[in-house]
Parts: C-alpha cells; structure tokens; sequence
C-alpha cells in the first residue's frame, strides 16, 4: 500500500488508498485471528477444530466494519493494532480533507506514508510466524518488544543523521506498580500493562512507536520531534492517563506515569541517548513521580570539566 502512494495524489487516488487501507486491515485481521487460534489452540487443526464459533467472528466483523466497539475482548497484540489502525485511519482521513480543500503539504502525506509504512511492519510481524512473533511482539501488551527497538533506534538514527531531523525517545515508567500487583493482583497488573500501551498508542501519532521496554517500563519513539514538542505532548498524554480509570471488571485502579524524555544530538550514540532519558526518569521519580523530566543537553564532544561529565 505505502509503495503504491505516488507524492503527488488525487483525491480519488486517497480514496481507494482508503479503502484498501480497510481492505488491508480487514486481511491482517483475519490472519492474525488465525495466529491467535494456532497459538492458543496449538493441538487443533483448524478455528472449528477449537470451538471456535460464530459470536467470535462476529464481533470480529463488526470491529473490520470500524464499529470498535469497548466490548470487543482482544489480546494486547489485537488492541494495539486496533488502535494503530485508528490512528494511521484518522491521519489518512485528514489528508484527504487536506486534499480536498488543497491544502495538503507533502510534509504531512510524507507522514501518512510513514504511518502506513510503520502499520504495516507491525501487522506483518504479527502474521509473519509464531515464533517470531513471540520475540517482536510483546504478548502481554501488543507493542513491540526491545528485539525490534534496537533495530528501530538504529533506523531512526541513521535517518537523522543523513536528514538532519530531530527525533526524541522517552522511557515512561509506572509509578508504584508493585502496590498495583500486590492489592489487585498480578493479572489486574497485566491488564494495567496492556491498557497503558494501549493509551500510550492511542495517544501519540500513528508513527511514533510504543516498545515493551522491561517490566513495567515503555519505551517511546517520536521520530521528528525535538525533545521539547515531546516534553509537551507526553505531558498532556500523561496528565489523561492519570485521570482515566483502568477498569477489569469490578476492579477499578488508576495509575500514573513518570517519564524521561530525551532528545537525540549529533554524535550521541543509541546507548547514550537511552541512559539520558533513563537519568531524566530518575528524576522524575526522585522529584516526586507522576511527571515528566527532558534530559539536559550532552555537549558534543567530552566536556572541558571531566568531573561535571562524569556526573550524567
Ligand atoms: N503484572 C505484572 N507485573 C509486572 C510485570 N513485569 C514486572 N512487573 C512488576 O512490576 C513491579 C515493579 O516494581 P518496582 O520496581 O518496585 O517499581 P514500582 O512499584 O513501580 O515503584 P516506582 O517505579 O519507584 O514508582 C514489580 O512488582 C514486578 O513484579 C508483568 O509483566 N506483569
């Protein structure tokens, strides 16, 4: 799909984009029912072998047909793509309207490809096999795990490097999590861990990217963003985390985030970069929780003061 989008579109040429974006969904939707089934029933042969039966694949029409409805039961993997899904949706519509009212820049179709592009990997990852599956995607939240990160970080440094554009990651963490599992229960914990990557997805671009970072850690990618935009717009996104109720069935909890944000400069390598918003969340932490903290810039070579480097 993202191949076949020349620059220059037509709008009828963003509406059959459009509809084979469902078309598209609607296909890696099925094979990854299919995926599910084989992994959850690996000694049947088939769905129906499984039990599996109609009220299921109803529902799983609906949520093809855009009705995405708060009932649907999905696994973090089928939330998350979901929820990609909306999004890369919501931005495509938004050039069309752009299109249509001629006023859409190339910058902004350059990032629905992108989106598409990023969809895409993920839904092909999920079909790709089991077996990798389990590496790249995290089972228990549906965003990818740190096997996929480190190869994304290294994409998106080179990409910065031969463009000069910014791009910032930021590790969120949440707070008191051990309190969560130990009053709610570990699978309430999994639940809080599935429904925060999903938020967290919901809440960014279509191509920025959520990753499974450790335990109760999140790691997030937003590719041209300075380290400011992203201070700005993760501290919005935490603020309505924080407020919005987590919910599994009579159990209610709501939890908060402490987030590192830190902004990639020339000559900081991928290790570096982590380590600083790593040190950012510290602070976040130390400062209280429930906050976001922006690393400080590292000058580009070794500092003149050995003492104050070695501080970081
Ligand atoms: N349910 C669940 N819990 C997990 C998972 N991975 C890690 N944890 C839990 O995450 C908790 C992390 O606890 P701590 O490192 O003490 O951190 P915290 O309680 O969040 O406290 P602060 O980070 O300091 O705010 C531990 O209780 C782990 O068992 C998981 O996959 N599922």
């Amino acid at each position: 799909m993202a191949d076949s989008l020349p620059s220059e579109v037509s709008n009828l040429q963003l509406d059959h984009f459009l509809r084979d974006l469902r078309r598209g969904l609607k296909a890696h939707l099925e094979h990854l029912m299919s995926v599910m089934f084989s992994l959850r029933f690996p000694d049947s042969r088939d769905a129906s072998d499984a039990g599996f039966d109609s009220t299921l694949a109803c529902r799983f029409e609906e949520a093809v047909a855009g009705g995405y409805g708060p009932e649907i039961e999905a696994s973090g993997a089928y939330r998350s793509l979901l929820a990609r899904h909306r999004a890369v949706h919501a931005l495509a519509e938004d050039c069309l309207a752009r299109s249509r009212a001629d006023t859409l820049k190339p910058a902004k179709l350059a990032r629905l490809l992108r989106a598409v592009e990023a969809f895409q990997d993920f839904a092909d990852r999920l079909h790709s096999n089991t077996a990798a599956t389990l590496i790249e995607v995290d089972e228990v939240t549906g965003v990818f795990t740190r096997h996929v990160m480190e190869r994304e970080l290294k994409e998106e440094l080179a990409r910065a490097r031969r463009g000069k554009i910014p791009f910032t990651v930021a590790m969120a963490d949440i707070d008191h999590f051990k309190a969560v599992n130990d009053t709610h229960g570990h699978p309430f914990g999994d639940h809080v861990l599935a429904e925060l990557a999903a938020r967290l997805t919901d809440g960014l671009r279509p191509y920025d990217q959520v990753f499974r970072y450790g335990g109760e850690e999140f790691l997030v990618l937003l590719p041209e963003t300075s380290g400011e935009e992203a201070r700005s717009v993760l501290d919005r996104l935490r603020e309505r985390i924080g407020a919005a109720e987590i919910r599994d069935g009579n159990v209610v909890a709501t939890v908060t985030l402490s987030i590192g944000v830190s902004e990639f400069a020339s000559g900081r390598s991928i290790k570096r970069l982590i380590a600083d918003a790593d040190a950012a969340l510290y602070r976040a932490k130390q400062g209280g929780r429930n906050r976001v903290e922006l690393a400080e810039r590292t000058p580009k070579r070794r500092s003149a003061n050995p003492a104050a480097a070695g501080r970081r």
